[in-house]
């Protein structure tokens, strides 16, 4: 559906400081998937983002969407691509002299729909967007989430196929920002759009994407699905980015007090997806060999309305019944892995 091919964007290429901002980015969304794009402040996400719908031109490669390379239309086969793909912004950039019925009818009378047309659409969208309510009311008379919200409903006018997300929650509460994560969820899941957003709070990755891309200084160091990235990150800066929301870092104090304690203990991870989260399995592995298990850490939580557990076990006993259990606890289905100082 949208699919970026060898995308660099160098700004004042030929000029005394170049910025090279992207370099060389692949990536494809699927129709109806959710997409996350997470990097710190000056990684490129922005670039990235203006990129797709050409606000800013890459230096070179391909956008396509829907199998058309948006880079080789004239300005006006574009500005009808364009129509395509909505967006949304952290500010909202909404018309403070419009109302919010105004704010939304702007792109269809920008596209001379006739005016019942636009009642019809707008009223709908209003709905859609749960501000039926606030229809005659101003910008500066709603809140940051119900301004999203008719941020949304704009960018929904011209019926879009793809909806772009510039840091859509990051100017929100924590509740609001949920709010407004379930309204993108309801895009994607009654409209059928597919989204790309993107972030530098991984929480918004955890919610709502179903596949995720770690940027960092321009290049696409990870890419993988959100279930994938949140229990096996492989980079550093995927880590950190993962320990914003789970923060299972064992104080490197307490792991070395722990392997202090006895001579033949070792301290293990434990990550459980899905089904597996649910089963007894520690009280299994005690029952069936002669060591003693201990949990030192331990949380379950929610990705992608699945269980997903982190667990931090000390397990006491010899060395060769202990690499048993590791051999068990790999047959499970549940990731294992040793816990050393120093490690991460
Ligand atoms: N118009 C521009 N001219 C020159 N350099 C730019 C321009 N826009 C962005 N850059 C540079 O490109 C790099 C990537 O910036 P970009 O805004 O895409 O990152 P970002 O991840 O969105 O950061 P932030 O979250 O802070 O907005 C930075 O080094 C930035 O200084």
């Amino acid at each position: 559906m949208l699919v970026l091919e060898g995308i660099r964007k160098i700004y004042g290429e030929g000029g005394d400081n170049p910025v090279e901002a992207l370099k060389d980015i692949n990536l494809e969304v699927k129709k109806g998937e959710i997409f996350g794009v997470v990097g710190y402040s000056g990684a490129g996400k922005s670039s990235l983002i203006r990129c797709v719908n050409l606000l800013e031109k890459p230096t070179s490669g391909k956008v396509k969407v829907n199998g058309i390379d948006l880079t080789k239309l004239s300005p006006k086969e574009l500005r009808t691509e364009r129509k395509k793909i909505g967006m949304i912004f952290q500010q909202f950039n909404l018309l403070h002299s419009k109302t919010a019925f105004g704010n939304v009818a702007m792109p269809l009378i920008l596209e001379g729909y006739a005016k019942d047309e636009i009642e019809k659409k707008v009223t709908k969208l209003l709905s859609f967007v749960g501000l039926t309510d606030k229809a005659d009311h101003y910008p500066e008379q709603l809140s940051g989430g119900q301004k999203q919200r008719i941020g949304i409903a704009r960018a929904l006018a011209t019926d879009p196929h793809v909806l772009l997300c510039d840091e859509a929650t990051s100017a929100l509460d924590p509740d609001t920002t949920n709010n407004v994560l379930e309204l993108l969820k309801q895009v994607r899941d009654e409209l059928g759009i597919t989204i790309l957003l993107i972030t530098h709070e991984m929480n918004v990755i955890r919610d709502i994407c179903d596949r995720v891309a770690v940027l960092d200084g321009g290049v696409m160091v990870e890419q993988d699905s959100t279930i994938s990235l949140f229990t096996e990150p492989k980079t550093a800066i995927a880590r950190s980015f993962v320990r914003t929301v789970l923060n299972d870092a064992l104080p490197e104090a307490t792991l070395r007090k722990v392997l202090e304690r006895g001579v033949s203990n070792s301290v293990y991870r434990l990550l459980y997806k899905g089904e597996s989260a649910n089963d007894p399995l520690l009280s299994d592995v005690a029952k069936k060999f002669s060591i003693d298990i201990n949990v030192i850490y331990g949380t379950i939580t929610e990705l992608q309305g699945q269980p997903f557990g982190n667990i931090i076990v000390e397990i006491n006993g010899e060395p060769s019944e202990i690499a048993k259990v590791v051999d068990y606890i790999k047959q499970r289905q549940v990731t294992i892995k040793e816990v050393v100082p120093d490690g991460v």
